[in-house]
């Protein structure tokens, strides 16, 4: 039987960790964080209009994402035989055309490194044409929803041409990064996953924006909970998880810009509220610690994670979660650790990272490979020579981190 991630409504669990601290000196520390917070805003201004771009794109995908998910659940609900890739499908194509044009309105000549491409649309024959014209639809609906009158029509042509602005090669100069539905099989086990988009130049991370739309509000943890096995239907607990029972809040954007700190908005739209300083986790203590890794065991090395966790210490069991919402769960101290170690010779490829890394670091933590080096951006599509695996912490538990990662090595078989 296989254990789940729970969606706990749980107490703040920033209270142990991001709560404010009382302090007999305050003065200093307040003078001190006004100037971080200009610093702050003046990193931020110098990429202002990117944010609001990226942040107004990824809001319009993620409640696309969202309608989408839904459709899904109640298709499940209905025990109808449709083949939920179709809708996953959608989903994907549909959010990287609403995301690329977002960016086309300010910056027409812009490039994209995305993971989808037109290609099994234009030349796919009948099957292809038909999901073309359902894409198009829910691309045209999506803009309507958001810019009202403002809204244009899209052509089957113009969708074609903004999802294939995905194809971008990268490399060194300015490039927008984005995996418009990150975390595929969460996404139809009704389950944790993102609408992850960055933009870097020369191989510099400077903006990312994550919608992660069924990420609980913070103050709220994601909460590994082993008692609560299925065997029979990974969509019903899903949908449990999801469900109005828990309370549950629909989701946030995560955002940061380079030297300006990370953010947590919610994604509605409807919910006015101020972007919400997110810090990673202040202090390590491994009694209390957490570490997250994906879900799936063909993705990363479950057994080389366990060993690393328990060098550090770390007693808790792992908080398996799908997407790049693990980089959401570090950035604001649901979790201490990412880690993810996939098996020799597969990949990485850019835009499963690129917005997660930057929030992370911009929350105060450091990723780099399995070797201590940082990701190389720049390489292309790809992550080149990326040594072993990805781990994501805060600056300060890093070098222990890097330890315990060679001590596991040393004795592992990988
Ligand atoms: N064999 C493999 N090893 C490592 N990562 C893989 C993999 N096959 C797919 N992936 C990547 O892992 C991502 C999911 O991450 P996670 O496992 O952390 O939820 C997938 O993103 P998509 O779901 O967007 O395709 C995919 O890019
Ligand atoms: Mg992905």
């Amino acid at each position: 039987m296989a254990s789940v991630i729970r969606l706990n409504v749980a107490p703040i669990v920033g209270a142990r960790r991001g709560a404010p601290q009382k302090s007999r000196n305050a003065a200093p520390i307040r003078a001190a964080a006004a100037a971080k917070k200009s610093d702050a805003a003046a990193a931020s201004g110098q990429y202002a209009r990117e944010l609001e771009v990226a942040t107004d794109a990824v809001r319009m995908a993620s409640t696309l994402c969202q309608e989408v998910q839904a459709q899904l659940m109640r298709q499940d609900e209905q025990a109808e035989t449709k083949d939920d890739r179709s809708l996953v499908t959608l989903a994907d194509y549909a959010a990287q055309a609403i995301i690329s044009w977002r960016i086309q309105q300010e910056w027409s000549d812009f490039t994209m490194v995305g993971e989808e491409d037109a290609e099994a649309l234009t030349e796919g024959g009948e099957g292809g044409a038909l999901t073309l014209s359902k894409i198009v639809k829910l691309v045209n609906k999506t803009l309507k929803l958001h810019k009202g009158m403002d809204a244009p029509e899209l052509t089957s042509t113009e969708v074609v041409d903004l999802i294939n602005k995905g194809g971008g090669a990268g490399g060194k100069g300015r490039h927008w990064v984005l995996d418009p539905v990150d975390g595929t099989l969460g996404f139809v086990r009704g389950d944790q996953y993102a609408i992850a988009l960055a933009m870097m130049e020369d191989g510099d991370l400077k903006v990312g924006v994550m919608g992660c739309p069924n990420m609980p509000k913070i103050g709220e943890v994601l909460e590994y909970d082993s008692s609560y096995t299925y065997g029979f239907s990974p969509r019903l607990v899903s949908k449990m998880l999801a469900g109005e029972s828990l309370g549950w809040y629909k989701g946030c954007i995560f955002t940061a810009v380079k030297g300006g700190g990370a953010y947590m908005l919610p994604c509605d739209p409807a919910i006015k509220a101020d972007p919400l300083p997110v810090a990673v986790s202040k202090e390590f203590d491994p009694q209390a610690a957490k570490f997250c890794e994906p879900v799936m065991k063909a993705n990363s090395s479950q057994g080389f994670t366990a060993s690393v966790a328990d060098n550090l210490g770390i007693e808790s069991k792992p908080l398996r979660v799908y997407s790049q919402v693990k980089y959401g769960s570090v950035a604001r101290a649901d979790a201490d650790v990412f880690m993810k170690f996939p098996k020799a010779g597969y990949k990485e490829k850019i835009w499963d990272h690129a917005a997660g890394v930057i929030i992370v670091e911009e929350a105060g933590g450091k990723v780099t490979d399995a070797g201590g080096a940082p990701l190389d951006w720049a390489g292309g599509r790809y992550l080149e020579s990326l040594d072993r695996g990805i781990v994501a912490t805060s600056t300060a538990l890093h070098q222990r981190l890097m330890d315990a990662v060679s001590k596991s090595w040393s004795s592992s078989q990988l």
